[in-house]
């Protein structure tokens, strides 16, 4: 499957359709359509083998008018400075929407994890901060993981922040190991609260749950809860995943008619991802190309893979049942398959409310790093319930007032909170 050539410009191009619908002032979209700040660095890192290698990384600070920046970094070996700013961008709007009180960051590293020894991984991480420690911090910039990166390099990142300020930093980074400053919830933080959303679009379609069937693209963090979530929550039923084969260098879509288990799954599936295809074909499953999910015969698509998945050529691919899309992946549909899914009157759960539970988590995760006092599972998973299902209700209500697709009531709602913080500020 192609990514989206451009983020970036899908980003903006999103913000200035509703920028546009909303008469939103000239200089304020000017304010909006950039990041305020961004960091280019190279990191140099003593390789096992004896040699230097010089990375390339980068953090983005898009808009802090709602409180410090807020949002992952990415270990990608596709990773350019646009689709850096394009997920700050959106961070910006998923905090806003998720009313935590958080700004838009992003950062992101040229790298295929994969390919580094754990020593490599850990030099790299520390490097990262090296390069950058000076302009975040729990009251400016607080990163988190993303793809290609997990709890133990938020760790090593946190510990490297500490080391380098003089003093225990735990707020500096959030979705860090449990014990080691985590919160219990982070970890399935994303992927159930595009389950929260489904459930509640779910009820606003009148379609029970437990009668419907979903075909998820990607089967790393969020795809994995999500679809752990679907089914043992809601009764619903997964009939594929699909992922990337780092062996083949293409993905492939993992099917079973009568429902797939992605607990048994993610015991033959890698840290990067990559499920074991000869153990799935024994155990029952059928391997299709990396296109299948999209034209499975479902009620739900959840893409949770990478942006610009479902684009002008993919849409033409969604099978008629479809009825609901639930976006865990950030920029998913590039505004082409947007005008198509509005067309054929799909209900679209957009990216930056479905997949808002991870900084909702990370924000936990921060206030109990300045409290010093952790909660349990339960009640971290409830209060996400809360946020999440007010959130969908919010932009539900905007869509249903002003009458419009629910990405531009998201906007809307997203866009209202950030300018009026600009506002209060007296930036404006
Ligand atoms: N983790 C989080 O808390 C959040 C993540 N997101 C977004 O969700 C999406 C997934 O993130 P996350 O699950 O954390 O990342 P992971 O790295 O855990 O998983 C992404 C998976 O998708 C695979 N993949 C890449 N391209 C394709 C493809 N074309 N078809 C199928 N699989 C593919 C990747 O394989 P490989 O590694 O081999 O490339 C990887 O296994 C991203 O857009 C991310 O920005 C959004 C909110 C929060
Ligand atoms: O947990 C976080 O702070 C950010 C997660 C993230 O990068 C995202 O939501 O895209």
């Amino acid at each position: 499957m192609t990514v989206n050539p451009n983020a970036f410009e899908m980003a903006q191009q999103q913000f200035d359709h509703v920028a546009e619908m909303l008469n939103l002032d000239p200089q304020v979209r000017e304010m909006l359509r950039w990041p305020m700040r961004e960091y280019h660095f190279r990191i140099p890192v003593h390789m096992d083998d004896g040699t230097i290698r010089v990375f390339e990384g980068f953090r983005v600070q898009h808009n802090d008018a709602r409180g410090p920046n807020k949002g992952g970094i990415r270990f990608h070996p596709a990773e350019t400075i646009d689709t850096v700013r394009a997920l700050a961008m959106w961070m910006t709007w998923k905090c806003a929407v998720a009313d935590i009180p958080l700004g838009g960051g992003k950062g992101g590293v040229v790298i295929d994890p994969a390919t580094l020894s754990v020593t490599e991984k850990e030099k790299l991480c520390r490097g990262f901060i090296q390069r950058i420690w000076k302009d975040i911090g729990p009251r400016n910039d607080v990163p988190a993981p993303d793809v290609g990166t997990n709890p133990q390099m938020m760790g090593w990142m946190m510990d490297e922040y500490s080391k380098l300020s003089g003093q225990f930093t735990p707020g500096v980074i959030t979705g860090k190991p449990l014990g080691g400053g985590g919160s219990l919830g982070r970890t399935e933080a994303t992927g159930f609260g595009v389950v929260y959303t489904i459930r509640e679009a779910l009820k606003h379609l009148k379609m029970d749950p437990a009668r419907c069937t979903a075909a998820i693209q990607g089967f790393g963090n969020v795809s994995q809860y999500a679809a752990i979530g679907f089914i043992e929550q809601l009764k619903g039923k997964v009939v594929c995943v699909s992922y990337w084969d780092r062996d083949d260098r293409i993905g492939y879509t993992v099917s079973k008619t009568d429902g797939v288990d992605p607990n048994f799954l993610k015991t033959i599936t890698d840290q990067y991802g990559s499920i074991d295809k000869a153990k799935a074909k024994a155990a029952g499953y059928v391997i299709e190309d990396a296109n299948a999910w999209i034209t499975k015969e479902v009620d739900i698509l959840i893409p949770a893979a990478l942006e610009g998945q479902i684009n002008a050529e993919t849409v033409r691919q969604i099978n008629p049942r479809v009825k609901l899309i639930a976006e865990g992946a950030n920029g998913p549909t590039t505004p082409e398959a947007d005008e198509e899914i509005k067309k054929r009157g799909i209900f679209i759960i957009p990216d930056f409310l479905c997949n808002a539970g991870g900084v909702t988590v990370s924000y936990f995760e921060g206030v109990q790093n300045d409290m010093n006092f952790y909660w349990t599972k339960d009640e971290v998973l409830e209060k996400l319930d809360t946020k999440m299902t007010q959130a969908f209700h919010a932009v539900l209500e905007m869509s249903e007032k002003e009458n419009v697709y629910m990405r531009d009531a998201a906007y809307m709602v997203a866009i209202d909170k950030v300018v009026k913080a600009m506002q209060l500020r007296g930036w404006l």
